[in-house]
């Protein structure tokens, strides 16, 4: 059990700023979520916390510790990785005992049989321990590689994208698996994905990493509901959000479209635009569209239906307006001729506003805590 501060930690290789001014602070037992693109820095991040890289700048602390120097095997951290490099000719058994049984541990028998069977009971995989790797599904190889970093006890657990690769319905159960799996093993959990779902699905808080820089870190409710920029509103949710440049009139009023003038500004916002702002971009979630196939006010703004996407009981339906989509969520079931408009409501109260500057006009950053967000309403 440990807390992980990284204090203004960059790295480089070569010319690639891998990690730009780092500054985190992961609690004890806490499930912390590293999301970001791809190449954004996460697992750099996670070898940068293993001691498998030295920073080029910046300070790592575990429990309050300088831990730049200290070596990798002695920091009692567990890695996991999508590529689980498990022993294919031995045991469960076997692969989860290893790490006992090497030459650092070496432990005796008795030790080395209560604490596989520990783990293997907390992963539910105790009735496949005398079977050889080769025979597992992809599914029970996972939890094997899981186990063989539990039967340690390790401070601090990493795990990189440890469950990208199994396929969609397995994945979901691990998700859940996972998150009760953590709270019996009361073990500080750092967490890669670059899957949104699982990231707050599994977050007790998540930072969000683009291009070595964090953009937020939050709790799975802040980060959805308020995303301090637009690159984090666009990276949870799906489909996508759909954002909207609109005008602000002096006396407060927002225009979208032609069609859709003259809504006034919510009064939360009102404070937030400054009086040489003469337009803000509006974020709106697809499921926070109205539609409907005739022009019911004068805020109907009409729109070409573009593409129709069936998805289970829900379907996509994408339209267009004035060479701009709008996604918008609506039931499998609904019946949209595709050569008639669509008319749709932008309702400005469920919108996420944003400044020039993309940033989410109610929010501003911490000086202290870069990456920490303060919400000025
Ligand atoms: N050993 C290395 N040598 C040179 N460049 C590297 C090395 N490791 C990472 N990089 C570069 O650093 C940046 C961050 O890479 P990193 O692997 O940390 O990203 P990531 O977020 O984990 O990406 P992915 O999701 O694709 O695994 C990338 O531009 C990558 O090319």
């Amino acid at each position: 059990m440990a807390d992980v501060t990284l204090q203004s930690v960059s790295k480089k290789f070569k010319k690639d700023i891998a990690l730009d001014n780092i500054n985190l602070k992961i609690k004890d037992k806490e499930f912390f979520v590293i999301f970001g693109p791809a190449g954004a820095g996460k697992t750099t991040l996670l070898n940068v916390i293993a001691g498998l890289y030295l920073p080029d700048y910046g300070d790592v602390y575990l429990d309050g510790e300088h831990y730049n120097y200290v070596e990798p095997e002695d920091r009692n951290i567990a890695m996991v990785f999508e590529n689980y490099a498990l022993y294919p000719h031995f045991t469960v058994f076997d692969n989860i005992a290893s790490p006992l049984r090497s030459p650092r541990y070496k432990e005796p028998k008795a030790v080395v049989e209560k604490e596989v069977s520990r783990v293997a009971n907390i992963l539910k995989i105790d009735h496949l321990l005398e079977r050889d790797i080769s025979e597992l599904s992809n599914g029970q190889r996972q939890r094997v590689g899981l186990g063989r970093a539990l039967v340690r006890n390790p401070n601090v657990f990493l795990m990189d994208e440890p469950i990208t690769h199994l396929d969609a319905k397995l994945r979901h159960q691990m998700r859940a698996e996972l998150k009760e799996m953590q709270k019996n093993l009361d073990t500080t959990t750092i967490y890669v994905t670059h899957d949104y779902l699982e990231a707050l699905s599994l977050g007790d808080k998540i930072a969000i990493l683009n291009e070595g820089k964090i953009e937020q870190i939050g709790t799975p409710d802040e980060i959805y509901y308020y995303p301090h920029n637009e690159f984090v509103a666009s990276s949870f949710g799906e489909p996508e959000i759909n954002f909207f440049r609109a005008s602000v009139t002096k006396d407060n009023q927002l225009s979208i479209f032609e069609e859709a003038k003259n809504q006034p500004l919510p009064e939360t916002i009102k404070g937030y635009v400054k009086e040489n702002v003469t337009s803000v971009k509006l974020g709106i979630r697809p499921k926070n569209i109205q539609y409907s196939f005739t022009k019911e006010n004068e805020n109907c703004v009409e729109c070409i239906p573009y593409s129709f996407e069936p998805l289970g009981a829900k379907a996509v339906l994408t339209v267009e307006k004035d060479g701009n989509q709008i996604r918008l969520t609506v039931p499998s079931t609904l019946q949209v001729a595709m050569d008639k408009p669509v008319y749709v409501q932008l309702d400005v109260n469920k919108a996420i506003f944003f400044g020039p500057n993309k940033m989410n006009l109610l929010s501003k950053y911490r000086e202290d805590a870069k990456g920490e967000v303060v919400w000025q309403n």
